[in-house]
């Protein structure tokens, strides 16, 4: 059976799930400018989770901005599965960004009024699948991350843990092929941390195309290769990981 958070239609392996070329962004101009990235190339392929590292202000969260559609390059192109996003009409971005894109970040934004359940159906419903199937699409996919039992408990009625895993729910299911993550993690324990990037890194395995920043590079550990930014470039790459031992040596920790 297909899992409910597992993307289902298999991409041409010849086409990445996400593609920068030559990306920058400025903010600002003249002698006020920020230069947040400045010219970035980057592929994600399906299966494959990135992590990004690198100090603060070096740009990581403004390349997941631009990944994710959410802000436009200043020069460069961004596309997700092969569809170029600074071409699309606003209408069209945002339909992409629905159905392609699963946002995780420190900050859950769960609905407090809505149940776990109704939070999980809702991007499904916004999808415009019908309700019935949405609930069910939502139940199943709240049971395979163990809160099958917990479907009808508003956020403030679950554990840090449990609001986080509804919201990686919410952000994974449906067909999304690119999953983007800011800091997971955030302020859980290391247990439940754990559990947020194994989830994670399921869904690549499954086939979705993971971007993660981290500074911890025990979590950048659970990647598949490691970027590292300095002042809006990249200024080197993993290979596939050793260990997580050899990554805290790579980054001084
Ligand atoms: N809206 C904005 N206006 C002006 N400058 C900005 C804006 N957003 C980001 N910047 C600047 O761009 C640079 C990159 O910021 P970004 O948030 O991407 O870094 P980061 O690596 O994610 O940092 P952190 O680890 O602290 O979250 C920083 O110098 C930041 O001050």
């Amino acid at each position: 059976m297909t899992s409910d958070l597992a993307p289902r239609e298999p991409m041409s392996a010849s086409v990445p799930v996400l593609l920068l070329r030559s990306v920058v962004r400025t903010h600002g101009s003249g002698e006020l400018a920020v230069h947040a990235l400045e010219g970035v190339d980057l592929e994600v392929n399906a299966g494959e989770l990135v992590a990004i590292m690198g100090p603060s202000g070096s740009g990581k969260t403004t390349l997941l901005g631009l990944a994710g559609g959410l802000d436009s390059p200043t020069s460069g192109d961004v596309a997700v599965c092969g569809q170029s996003l600074t071409t699309r009409s606003p209408n069209q971005l945002a339909a992409l960004r629905r159905r392609s894109i699963g946002y995780v970040f420190q900050q859950l934004n769960l609905i407090p009024s809505l149940s776990a359940l109704e939070n999980v159906m809702l991007p499904r419903e916004l999808d415009g699948v019908a309700t019935r199937q949405a609930r069910a699409e939502g139940r199943a996919a709240l049971a395979e991350v163990g809160l099958g039992g917990q479907a009808d408990r508003f956020p403030d009625e679950l554990s840090g843990g449990q609001q986080q895993r509804v919201a990686i729910v919410r952000a994974l299911i449906g067909q999304r092929r690119l999953i983007l993550a800011d800091e997971p993690t955030g302020a859980l324990d290391s247990q439940t941390g754990e559990e947020v990037l194994r989830l994670l890194r399921a869904r690549c395995d499954a086939g979705a195309a993971g971007l993660l920043v981290t500074h911890d590079a025990r979590h950048a550990g659970w990647a598949d290769r490691v970027i590292f930014l300095r002042d809006g470039r990249i200024v080197d790459r993993t290979e596939p990981i050793a260990s997580a031992e050899s990554l805290l040596e790579a980054s001084g920790s």
